[in-house]
Parts: structure tokens; sequence; C-alpha cells
């Protein structure tokens, strides 16, 4: 049976696929080099590394928030660096669900609106919208608070806004920066299994970075990034025990 997955991941097609990548910090120090990557449609990989190796850097790489120095990145078989500023915008719009370290929750926006802004960008709307965002709040255990304001929220609810928010449209690839680090087990389990179903049930990729064990756990790969790339890691004892959530 395993072996039967692997050959049907082998064969999906590759939402994410990343060739020599490299990139330096401004000033001159490098991240990272000859970074690979593909990630196929159903496929979740959890990315490791110490503190300040370019996790993040790696993932707005991906999303073409930044560029890297050399190297390609392409979604969904369209190369970020052949596109124009205007082009990238909607990729990332239509296309990928971003759950950024620091949330991003817009403040003058109720958490509705918040949910909703990814739909209304690509027209869906607005009584659509909204309702979709109420049942993604409702989702990640929030459904009693989507009037409120980002300002209400703990850091732990404003981490599920932002989940709820990435993966609200249904995106083709999940990019997600330590979206457990601030959530007790269960409500990290809770939102594990949306990020799960998005991937196993509706066929997105998705990359996470961690430094928690049980979010590791629940991905086909754990890759660790260092200065010479993205390495197979499947030792569980790499990871940090900050770990719990
Ligand atoms: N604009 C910038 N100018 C200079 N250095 C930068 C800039 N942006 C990032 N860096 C540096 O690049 C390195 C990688 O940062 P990054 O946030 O990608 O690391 P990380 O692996 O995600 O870290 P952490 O696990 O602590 O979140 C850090 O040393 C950081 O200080």
């Amino acid at each position: 049976m395993r072996a039967q997955n692997e050959r049907e991941k082998a064969a999906s097609p590759a939402i994410l696929s990343v060739h020599g990548l490299r990139k330096a910090v401004p000033g001159g120090r490098q991240l990272f080099s000859g970074l690979d990557l593909s990630v196929g449609s159903g496929e979740l990989v959890a990315i490791l590394g110490e503190s300040g190796v370019g996790k993040s850097t790696l993932l707005n790489i991906l999303a073409g928030l930044d560029d890297a120095d050399s190297g390609s990145v392409a979604i969904e078989g369209r190369e970020l660096g052949t596109l124009d500023e205007n082009s990238r915008t909607a990729l990332r719009r239509e296309r990928i669900g971003f759950v950024f370290q620091a949330f991003h929750i817009l403040p003058y926006l109720t958490l509705a609106q918040n949910v909703a802004l990814p739909l209304a960008l690509v027209s869906v709307d607005g009584h659509r919208a909204e309702s979709q965002a109420r049942a993604m709040l409702a989702a990640v255990g929030l459904g009693d608070r989507d009037q409120s304001y980002a300002r209400d929220l703990s850091g732990g609810e404003l981490q599920r806004v932002a989940i709820a928010r990435a993966l609200v449209h249904d995106p083709a690839l999940i990019l997600a920066d330590e979206p457990t680090g601030n959530l007790d087990p269960d409500t990290a389990a809770r939102v594990l299994a949306l990020f799960a179903e998005a991937v196993r049930l509706k066929g997105a990729a998705a990359v996470i970075v961690t430094h928690s064990r049980a979010t590791a756990a629940v991905a086909d790969r754990i890759l660790t990034l260092s200065a010479t790339g993205l390495h197979e890691n499947d030792q569980a004892e790499t990871l940090t025990t900050k770990a719990s959530a």
C-alpha cells in the first residue's frame, strides 16, 4: 500500500517546482544555495531548520514576495521569474494561501471581513464570501467571534484567523510559517486537520515551516533547511522541544 501511495505521489503533478535557488541577505551573507524542491498535489512537506537559517525568507520567495539571487520557482508550471508584478499578485491571490508568522490581520476589518478578503479579491460576491468566512472561522473554533476585531484577540486566536484566511479560497499551494507556534496541543491538532483536509481531500500542496514535533508528524516529508539547501530528514530527535504545539 505504501509503495502504491509512493507511486501515486510520484505521478501526481508538481504544484511547486523549485530549482537551484540561491539567496543572500542584503549585506552579502549567503543563506542557502542549490536548493531544489518539488511538492505535488496531495502532499504536505514540513521544513525544519535552526533559527535564522532562512525559512521565512524561503517561504517569501516561494510566494513571489521576495526574489532569489538565482534559480527558479514555478507554481503549477508558471515560472515566477517570468511574471510581471501584476501577474504575480494575481497568481498569489488565486492560487496561494499564506500564513504569515506575524499573522497580518487587518485591524480595521472584522474577523469575518479579514477571512473573506481572499474571496473578495477573486470577486466572490459579498454575501457568499462572508458566509464562507464564517464557516471557516467556525472550523478554527472562532465561530462566535466573526464580528470581533484583531485588538480583542489573543495571539493564538489571531493565528487561527490567519489560518482561516489562508485556506478559505481553497488555494492550490499553502505556505505556512510556524502556523501552530501559538497554539495549545488540542487547538494545534484541530488546525492541522484543516491543513490535512485541504491537502488530502482537496488536492492542495502544502509547505509548512515548523519547530513542532506534532506539526511535522502530519507531513508526508520532513526536510531540513541548511546553507546547502533542503535535505531529507526523518530524525524526529532533531526537532526542538518547543515542540509540544
Ligand atoms: N532585509 C534583511 N536585511 C538583512 N538581513 C535579513 C533581512 N531579512 C532577513 N535577514 C536575515 O536573514 C536571516 C534569515 O531570516 P529568516 O527570517 O528567513 O530566518 P528563519 O529561519 O525563518 O528564522 P526563525 O526560525 O527565527 O523565524 C536572518 O539572519 C535575518 O536576520
